[in-house]
């Protein structure tokens, strides 16, 4: 382990824990040479309309009958809001298009060229002209790491979510409390101001979400960003009239859990199915 790190750093560091004793620079390499493979192999097999602008950025849209399609799943990446990109979220979408629900893979200005809270403004711009352009569908939204805490924020700012009825967060982190004094927090410029706002609340989350929610993370996560999804489950939980679950996912790291995504018989693709395909 690098002694370049704090004790509080390697504790959110996502790399430093994985399932198999990889590295963390294996860790990374494996994550995005699997989701490059997958992102070529869905290019071949799966219709997809690319780039399609936005408030100064782009999604694509992965699936037919885009028009039609009662259920829409939009996918927000990771990369603790300073790297990733909508390439790296595609390993869902060859099971979730085999049922017929369609993916759109949300880019966003990463928080090195403007603050969090204007990347949260710009997500929820991308909800709002996603919602008015597929009119008849409902929409799943998920993330996964930085990318389940912009879903959150950005479902907060809607006027009217009545159409986003399900969220489903993987590895997420909520509270950034304690980021702006670690390399996360200064590759971002995150103060402690900002911080604060850009923490999720249950009670935000409830004065405007009122559909289900899927709390899922691997075994093998990040001890703070376990904590984090538990914490956040237990401050749901207690607000009562939510429909909330949570998942640990058996021996899945925070990468192999979306990696495994392009496996549809693998359990965080059965979770994630059977919670899409359930009223
Ligand atoms: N520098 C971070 C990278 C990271 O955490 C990460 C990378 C890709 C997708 C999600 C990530 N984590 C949270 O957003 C690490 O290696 O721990």
């Amino acid at each position: 382990m690098s002694t370049e790190y704090t004790e509080l750093e390697i504790l959110y560091s996502c790399s430093f824990w994985t399932n198999d004793g990889r590295s963390p620079q294996e860790a990374i390499s494996q994550f995005v040479n699997v989701l490059d493979d997958c992102y070529e192999s869905n290019k071949k097999s799966i219709a997809c309309t690319e780039n399609v602008n936005y408030g100064g950025q782009f999604y694509d849209i992965w699936g037919k009958d885009l028009e039609k399609s009662e259920q829409i799943f939009i996918f927000i990446h990771g990369g603790y809001w300073q790297e990733g990109e909508k390439k790296y979220a595609t390993s869902m979408v060859k099971a979730l298009t085999d049922h017929g629900i369609p993916v759109i893979c949300l880019g966003y200005d990463l928080a090195t060229i403007k603050p969090l809270d204007l990347v949260i403004e710009q997500v929820a711009i991308g909800l709002r002209f996603i919602a008015q352009k597929y009119s008849s569908a409902n929409f799943t939204i998920s993330g996964h790491s930085a990318g389940a805490h912009l879903a959150v924020k950005a479902i907060c700012q809607l006027e009217d979510t009545t159409r986003f009825n399900k969220l489903a967060l993987f590895s997420g982190v909520y509270q950034l409390e304690e980021l702006p004094n670690t390399y996360i927090g200064k590759g971002i410029n995150l103060t402690e101001e900002m911080s604060k706002k850009t923490s999720v609340t249950a009670e935000e989350l409830k004065s405007k979400f009122f559909g289900q929610i899927l709390i899922l993370y691997g075994e093998f996560d990040s001890p703070k960003l376990k904590q984090q999804s538990e914490d956040l489950y237990g401050q749901i939980e207690n607000l009562g009239n939510f429909k909330c679950q949570k998942m640990m996912i058996p021996n899945e790291d925070h990468f192999t859990s979306i990696e495994n995504l392009r496996d549809s018989n693998s359990n965080v693709s059965k979770k994630l199915l059977k919670f899409l395909l359930e009223p």
